[in-house]
């Protein structure tokens, strides 16, 4: 689809219509008009319950009440509570432990294949890793493999059902493994309640694999949130004299529940709990967390680091809502992060100035990189992975619904109307020649202030691999986070190598994120101690 929109681009312009089955679909990569629809809707057309999956039931709420897709008070609800665990400050740190500890099993487990010749698909180790590093900050459970459902304790069984889930979840966002009630709605949209109708009533094979994957995760975060509630109740009542004294969870740990209490799920309760709950548990989580605020006429948004008072308190949520944004969580976070990963490990693996260049500031910069706020303070790393986010978006493009008239007059007068589908490609505008000097090459150095932005873009909203407006992506800051630890570690450990079996030029395939189609092949070769010091 990217790729396809990227030749829709280059043909028809800037704006250009085509048609997707029985609808069409307005394609823009223009920055201005980019920005105009992102402030003007913050709606993604149609919703993923009706629309992908025709799901039914519980499993239709746990799809249809996930921050992607609803609106108003739901989606200022979520929202906040998404704000509140990777935004602000001090809970968004409050993940690296957790990073970090992933990073060195993730490490551990690359050494037996590290010798500089064996050849290692980097796009498969890094599934592994975003899925663990994105899993245990949702849910605050192992998702490593090695211990899922290896042996019967609860915590492992636990483990086990919510990964399986998630990769049936994630895997009925490929169309080949969809509805085939997808492409009936696509084809005849006008029958669309009559195609919903009849799933209902006869769900295909694939709607009753998503539906039991929805229904796997809905029971097994309500299990882990009744226990969380439990040993949270006789803590309380511990707390003030009236029962057996039970530890809390500590702040980063794990609690006896499973669930540690930094992860993104026991956050959510605690806001269910109210203010008590939020104070007698880390004692950080009063107030708003930072809410992305910004304006159509700006170069893009900007992340305010305190209140948010506009937005309603996750209290306000159910508790199929909060189940929803555990997997929404993952389901968002663990894909892109992962293939953002893989490419960028590619291209520094195909550019080895660029890659000993990294090292350097790495290794004179050790100190930095065990907190969160160091590892925002190296330009050479921030600007490596912004090019490679730049060349390579792991999502190509995004959706709104435009629901209202939005005109453009910086583009001849032309008119979004009322209803369109739109399709911001975010893959055509990284690549514009008008906006960036040579935007096929790699060159970090164009995000480098020495440049003074020489390399391009001619307009800053011409980069947004984070999406634009209110509705970007609330994780960018925990992606970022999470891919310059993972990059700085191994790089530390190894030099990275093209293996012969990568095939060059890399190829593009669109799945869930725009991934490489071959993978990516490496050799890993151990750094001698006197490189690593
Ligand atoms: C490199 C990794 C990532 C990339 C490239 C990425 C990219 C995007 C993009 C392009 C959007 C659509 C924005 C729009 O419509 O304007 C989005 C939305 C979203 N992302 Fe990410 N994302 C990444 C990682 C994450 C992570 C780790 C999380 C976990 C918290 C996350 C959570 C979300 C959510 C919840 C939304 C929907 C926001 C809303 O509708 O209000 N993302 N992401």
């Amino acid at each position: 689809m990217t790729l396809y929109f990227h030749d829709v681009t280059k043909q028809y312009g800037p704006v250009a219509q085509v048609w997707v089955a029985a609808r069409p679909w307005i394609v823009v990569s223009d920055p201005a008009a980019a920005r105009k629809i992102a402030y003007r809707s913050l709606a993604r057309p149609l919703s993923v319950a009706s629309f992908t999956h025709a799901l039914v039931g519980e499993p239709g709420d746990v799809d249809g009440e996930s921050i992607f897709w609803n609106r108003g008070p739901a989606w200022k609800a979520s929202r906040r509570a998404f704000e509140a665990s990777v935004l602000r400050p001090e809970r968004l740190a409050a993940h690296l432990p957790a990073i970090r500890r992933c990073t060195e099993r993730f490490l551990a487990r690359l050494a037996p294949y590290s010798d500089g010749s064996t050849a290692i698909n980097m796009k498969d180790e890094f599934g592994v890793i975003a899925l663990a590093i994105t899993g245990e900050v949702a849910y605050g459970v192992s998702f490593w493999p090695e211990e899922c459902g290896q042996d019967s304790s609860s915590s492992s069984t636990t483990s086990s059902a919510l990964v399986r889930a998630c990769h049936e979840c994630m895997a009925c966002f490929e169309l080949p493994q969809s509805t085939a009630y997808l492409p009936l709605q696509m084809l005849l949209p006008a029958l669309r309640p009559l195609w919903l109708a009849l799933a209902a009533v006869l769900p295909d094979a694939a709607q009753r694999r998503h539906m039991a994957a929805r229904q796997v995760i809905a029971d097994v975060s309500r299990r882990l949130m009744r226990e969380w509630q439990e040993q949270h109740r006789a803590a309380r009542a511990s707390d003030s004299g009236e029962g057996p004294k039970e530890a809390p969870a500590t702040s980063g740990g794990t609690s006896s529940s499973g669930i540690s209490s930094s992860s993104f799920l026991a956050a959510m309760l605690k806001d269910q709990q109210g203010p008590t709950a939020r104070s007698s548990s880390t004692g950080a989580e009063e107030g708003g967390g930072g809410s992305v605020r910004g304006s159509e006429s700006g170069a893009g948004p900007r992340v305010s680091g305190s209140g948010t008072a506009e937005l309603p308190p996750a209290a306000q949520m159910s508790e199929i809502q909060v189940i929803s944004q555990g997997l929404s969580f993952i389901l968002a976070g663990y894909d892109t992060t992962g293939t953002t990963l893989a490419l960028t490990t590619f291209l520094l693996a195909n550019n080895p100035t660029v890659q000993d260049k990294l090292r350097a500031e790495l290794v004179a910069n050790r100190g930095l990189l065990d907190s969160a706020d160091g590892l925002a303070q190296l330009p050479y790393l921030d600007a490596v992975l912004k090019e490679s986010q730049r060349l390579h978006p792991a999502v190509g493009f995004y959706w709104r619904d435009a629901t209202s008239d939005i005109p453009l007059p910086e583009l001849g007068g032309l008119v979004i109307p009322k209803g369109s589908f739109v399709s911001i490609s975010i893959y055509s505008m990284h690549r514009d020649p008008e906006q960036w000097k040579e935007p096929e090459r790699f060159i970090p150095e164009r995000f480098l202030q020495v440049t003074g932005g020489a390399l391009g873009p001619t307009d800053p909203g011409a980069y947004l691999p984070f999406g634009n407006g209110p509705r970007m992506c609330v994780g960018y800051k925990m992606a970022t986070m999470v891919v310059k630890s993972v990059m700085a570690g191994l790089l530390l450990r190894y030099r990275v190598a093209l293996h012969p079996r990568q095939p060059l030029p890399l190829r593009l395939k669109t799945g869930l994120t725009l991934e490489p189609a071959d993978g990516v092949w490496v050799t890993l070769q151990p750094l001698e101690v006197r490189e690593k010091a």
